[in-house]
Order: C-alpha cells, then structure tokens, then sequence
C-alpha cells in the first residue's frame, strides 16, 4: 500500500554543497538565523541514526562514515524526506547531499532525487519511503569551494573537540578522495543546469557569508 503526500506549494530546497570542514553547517546556521529555512544535514541525520538503539541501520551508517565512504541512498533520503515531512516549514537547506552522481540523477531507474522532495511515497510494506518520479528543481546549489590544506587544517582542529569518528587524518583523506572521485560531479551536474553558485570560503565565517545572503534576499519567496 502507498500513499502520496504533498508537499506545500511554493517548497523552496537549496543544496549547500562542498568538502569536508569546508563550512557547510557554520553558513547554514547563519542562513537559518536570517531567513528561516529549515536545516537537514545529511551528515547529522545520519549520525543522530547511527546512535538511535533502535536503528536497524546503526551499526552500518557508523562503519560507512569511519570510512567516510557514502551511505546507502534509500537510508539517507529516508531521513530527510522523513524531517521534510515532519516540518511545518516549506523552505529547506539541504548540506552535503546529493553526494555522487546517481544521487543526483537517479535512483532505481526512476527520475528522481534532489529535485524531488516535494512529492513521496510512503511504502509501508516495505518500510521505506520513495520518492516520487515527479521532479521539481531545486532553487539553486551553494557550492562553498575551499582549499583542500583549509579544510584539513579546520577538521583537524574540529577534531580535538568534536568527537567525531571521521575528524581523524586516515579518515579525512578517505573523505576528500570520495569529495574528489565521487561528489564533484554532482556540482558539475548542476552547473551544467546553471544552478551553482560557487562560493570562496577560506575567508573569516562572516566574510563568505557576505557572499551568500545576497543570495537568499534575492529569492522570491
Ligand atoms: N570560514 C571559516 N573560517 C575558519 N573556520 C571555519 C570557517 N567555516 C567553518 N569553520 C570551522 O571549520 C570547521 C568545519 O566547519 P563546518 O562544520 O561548518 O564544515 P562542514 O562543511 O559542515 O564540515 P563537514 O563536511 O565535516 O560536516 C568548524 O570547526 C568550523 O567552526
Ligand atoms: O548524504 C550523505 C551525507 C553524509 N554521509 C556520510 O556522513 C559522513 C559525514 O558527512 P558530513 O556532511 O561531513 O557531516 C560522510 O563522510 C559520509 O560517510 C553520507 O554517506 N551521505
Ligand atoms: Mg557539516
């Protein structure tokens, strides 16, 4: 059995796309602090999962990320389409997801992810939520573009605070391999639609955030 569930009109979804530690979240939350959107990190639903006792998929997501190798997508989509639906908003940032290509494009032969969100299918049979082939854009992708020794320096730093399993050197440059191999294709998915607007982000937070709310005041919301 399956039932459709629309999302409100006028759902408005941003990717923040970029490499590890390179400030996804940090600008996330200056983004929420001024306009409002809801935000899904991928990465925190996955973790928030991973230490739920009940997850049946804890014990995989916590190996995926030590690797740094990315989760199988239904697992991931499922907890953001799950938060999508839950919310009462209809503005959402999604950080670090689409993470590779297929995610991008496709998933099962059917037209798919990042420009859906707004229509699902609830399977109950299976327990999995799908989404549905009707493809609504996302607004735009912020790429944050920043200089690999950057990143590394600021995760390492985050490191000896965060409690992170994947904020250690071995797991960093797993993280940067797949960023390179797998998830840079995706900006280029979407530049090639002219959706991307790339965003320098070595500077100072407050200094690339400059650079990004002109952005969102400029939505027609
Ligand atoms: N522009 C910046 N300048 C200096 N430090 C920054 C900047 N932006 C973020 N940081 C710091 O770098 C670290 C990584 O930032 P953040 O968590 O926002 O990155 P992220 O892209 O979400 O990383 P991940 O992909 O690992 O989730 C944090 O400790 C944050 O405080
Ligand atoms: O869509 C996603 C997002 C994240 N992952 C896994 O989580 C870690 C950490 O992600 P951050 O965005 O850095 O918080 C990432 O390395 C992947 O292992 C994922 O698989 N899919
Ligand atoms: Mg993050």
């Amino acid at each position: 059995m399956s039932e459709i569930v629309k999302a409100p009109e006028g759902t408005i979804v941003i990717f923040v796309l970029g490499g590890p530690g390179s400030g996804k979240g940090t600008q996330c939350n200056k983004i929420v602090k001024d306009f409002g959107f809801v935000h899904l990190s991928a990465g925190d639903l996955l973790r928030e999962e991973q230490q739920n006792p009940n997850s049946k998929d804890g014990d995989l997501i916590k190996t995926y990320i030590k690797e740094g190798k990315i989760v199988p997508t239904e697992i991931t989509v499922k907890l953001i389409s799950k938060k999508m639906q839950e919310s009462k908003s209809n503005i959402f940032l999604i950080d670090g997801f689409p993470r590779k290509l297929d995610q991008a494009e496709c998933i099962s032969g059917v037209t798919l992810v990042p420009m859906a969100f707004q229509h699902y299918r609830i399977t109950t049979g299976a327990d999995i939520w799908n989404l549905d082939s009707e493809v609504v854009e996302p607004h735009f992708i912020l790429f944050l573009d920043c200089d690999k020794e950057v990143m590394k320096q600021r995760l390492l730093k985050r490191g000896e605070t965060s409690g992170r399993i994947d904020d250690n050197i071995e797991t960093i440059e797993k993280r940067f391999k797949v960023f390179e191999e797998e998830s840079l294709p995706v900006i280029e998915y979407f530049g090639e639609k002219e959706k991307v607007h790339r965003i320098p982000c070595t500077e100072s937070p407050d200094e690339v955030y400059l650079k990004i709310r002109p952005l969102l005041e400029g939505l027609n919301k």
